[in-house]
């Protein structure tokens, strides 16, 4: 259905290919999920299917890609747009109309399908995608999770052919990624439509792929072939494989269902060791880890040592939006040297509470206080010094032309001592050259560089708004160092996410948000252990004991086997 003939793409002023030697096909009816690091040409590759390489990013295009028969150089993104859907990681920048019934119909009506089939795709849609409640909204008061749902659904109603989805997932809750793999799964099974998906969360996704398509490195040719083959071999894998690898299973199990009904020797091994709190963070660490740029100065970041008045604390707050009441009766309180997820389903109100505490929001009623002030009524270049927030969408932090000049106007605003923040974005993405236009970043290199920008401030308060989308596993383990030892020199460090693997290697606490109350808030075990929706995997291989991630595994097999 998709056919790559010797296939690479040159960016402008690239010192080579970023992707190379591409020659394989997609066959119609599969699901292939593609695989491979941050910043490896995924999205690139995925364009040169949708016609959006070269036709809107620039660069050379060698080789050939036909859909569906069709050369996607000589036809334009809408020349193909009956036999390809395409959502990219940016939702935003996707949408044509301004309402989600407007948005769903549009595909179709730039078809010219019959009215009366575009009504039933629409309801159809609404309903599969659980946004018939919002079918009236302006998209631009939709959450992140529910613009990314009308992006798919969008896609969705023309019924096209192939689908082109980078990252579809991201942010999304645990429950709607489920929903949207599923039906992503019977458009595959039923109607026989080719998909072809790009995810760093593979989690999720790995147990839905017909075949993965596995780009290792940037310029290397990409392999294709079944899924448990190629996660053998990855440098990405998600839990249950790292957990397999570790206990030498093979064939390694892709879902928590197959490893479950391996792992019994495995938990007779673990029978008599308790999980250790310790490797993951829900025990605070005693003293800051060694070596770490992060942990040479014992005060906070401004010059008083870290005290135990809360890092905030909110009371009674309500905060309405438009017609919506978006946060209720939020009691929360945060202490220096804590971590705190925020969980809860798309639309709960998480990114709320984070702009509150920020200030981008006023409240309705209740108070909030960070670092003693009302960041509402605080001037922005105070309030750096007290608070610094990741968006959602990191583009919103980024104004420069480069990522040099970015990060130098990011030590000026926050008095750093020069190269600070370039420091910090090669910390955790190595390898994005100063001269690239943030718009030019793939999404998790321009994740890493907001990132960057905000910690150069070193503010007491740190606030993070889904801070693993786009990001490979190693840079999240890259992104957990470095917050770990935050957390341990006295920051507060409050993250909005979706991502339960994260908050489980993170956490000291979990607070989850249901239409906009909190109804849960206690140490992680406690809370993700009992959640079929927040438990990471190895929680649920491993289950009834309370294990969370694979570092506790690896270290108490390691004790195990250290002990006579
Ligand atoms: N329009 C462009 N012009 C120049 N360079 C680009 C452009 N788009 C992407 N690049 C570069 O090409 C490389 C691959 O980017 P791409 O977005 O394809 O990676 P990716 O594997 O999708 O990454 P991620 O997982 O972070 O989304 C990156 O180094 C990026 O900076
Ligand atoms: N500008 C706005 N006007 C009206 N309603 C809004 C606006 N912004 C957000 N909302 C609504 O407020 C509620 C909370 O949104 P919020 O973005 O805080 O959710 P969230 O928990 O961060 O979701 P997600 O996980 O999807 O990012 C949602 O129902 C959303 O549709």
């Amino acid at each position: 259905m998709i056919r790559f003939e010797d296939v690479s793409v040159t960016y402008e002023g690239a010192a080579g290919p970023t992707v190379r030697g591409v020659d394989l096909a997609v066959p119609e009816g599969e699901l292939v999920l593609l695989v491979g690091p941050s910043g490896v040409g995924k999205s690139t590759l995925l364009g040169t299917v949708s016609g959006l390489v070269p036709h809107f990013t620039g660069g050379t295009l060698r080789g050939r890609v036909t859909v569906a028969g069709r050369d996607t150089r000589t036809h334009k993104p809408r020349e193909l747009a009956d036999v390809v859907g395409t959502v990219g990681q940016d939702p935003l920048a996707h949408f044509v109309t301004d309402t989600v019934e407007d948005e769903l119909a549009y595909g179709m009506e730039s078809l010219g399908l019959a009215p009366d089939v575009m009504r039933r795709r629409v309801e159809e849609t609404l309903d599969l995608l659980g946004l018939a409640g919002l079918r009236d909204r302006p998209i631009a008061t939709l959450s992140g999770g529910q613009r990314q749902r009308v992006a798919i659904g969008s896609v969705l109603t023309p019924h096209p052919r192939v689908l082109v989805l980078d990252e579809p997932t991201s942010a999304l809750d645990p429950a709607a990624a489920e929903e949207v793999l599923a039906v992503l799964q019977r458009l595959v099974h039923d109607l026989g439509t080719t998909v072809l998906m790009a995810e760093h969360r593979l989690e999720r996704v790995v147990q839905y792929a017909d075949q993965v398509l596995l780009l290792a490195a940037s310029g290397e040719p990409p392999m294709l072939g079944d899924p448990a083959d190629l996660m053998a071999r990855s440098p990405v894998y998600p839990p249950v494989v790292a957990l397999g690898r570790l206990a030498g299973w093979s064939p390694l199990p892709l879902t928590v269902r197959d490893a479950r009904r391996r792992a019994g020797a495995l938990r007779d091994r673990l029978a008599d060791v308790a999980p250790r709190q310790g490797t993951t963070a829900v025990r605070r660490p005693e003293r800051p880890e060694r070596g770490s740029r992060w942990a040479r100065r014992d005060r906070t970041a401004n010059g008083t040592p870290a005290e135990r008045a809360p890092a905030a604390s909110v009371a009674g707050l309500a905060v309405r939006r438009g017609r919506v009441e978006a946060l209720r009766r939020v009691d929360l309180t945060v202490t220096p040297g804590e971590t705190v997820a925020l969980m809860g389903r798309n639309g709960a109100g998480k990114s709320t509470l984070l702009a509150t505490l920020v200030g981008l929001l006023e409240p309705t009623s209740g108070t909030v206080r960070v670092g003693g002030a009302a960041p509402h009524r605080t001037a922005p270049r105070r309030l750096i010094r007290h608070v610094g927030l990741v968006p959602q969408e990191p583009r919103d932090l980024l104004y420069a032309d480069t990522v040099a000049a970015e990060c130098t106007a990011a030590d000026r605003d926050a008095d750093a001592a020069p190269g600070t923040c370039r420091a910090l974005v090669s910390e955790l993405l190595p390898g994005i050259a100063d001269d690239t236009h943030p718009r030019d970043l793939s999404e998790g290199q321009r994740l890493a560089l907001a990132l960057a920008i905000v910690l150069t401030a070193r503010p007491p308060l740190l606030l993070l708004d889904e801070p693993t989308r786009g990001l490979d596993y190693a840079a999240k383990a890259r992104l957990v160092a470095i917050l770990r030892s935050l957390a341990a020199e006295g920051h507060a460090i409050v993250l909005a996410t979706h991502d339960v693997e994260l908050a489980a290697e993170i956490a000291h606490r979990v607070v989850i948000l249901a239409d906009g109350e909190i109804v849960a808030d206690g140490p992680t075990a406690g809370v993700v252990v009992s959640s079929p929706s927040f438990a990471p995997q190895v929680t649920k291989i491993l289950a009834p004991r309370e294990w969370l991630t694979v570092a506790q595994v690896r270290e108490a097999l390691a004790a195990a086997e250290g002990t006579p």
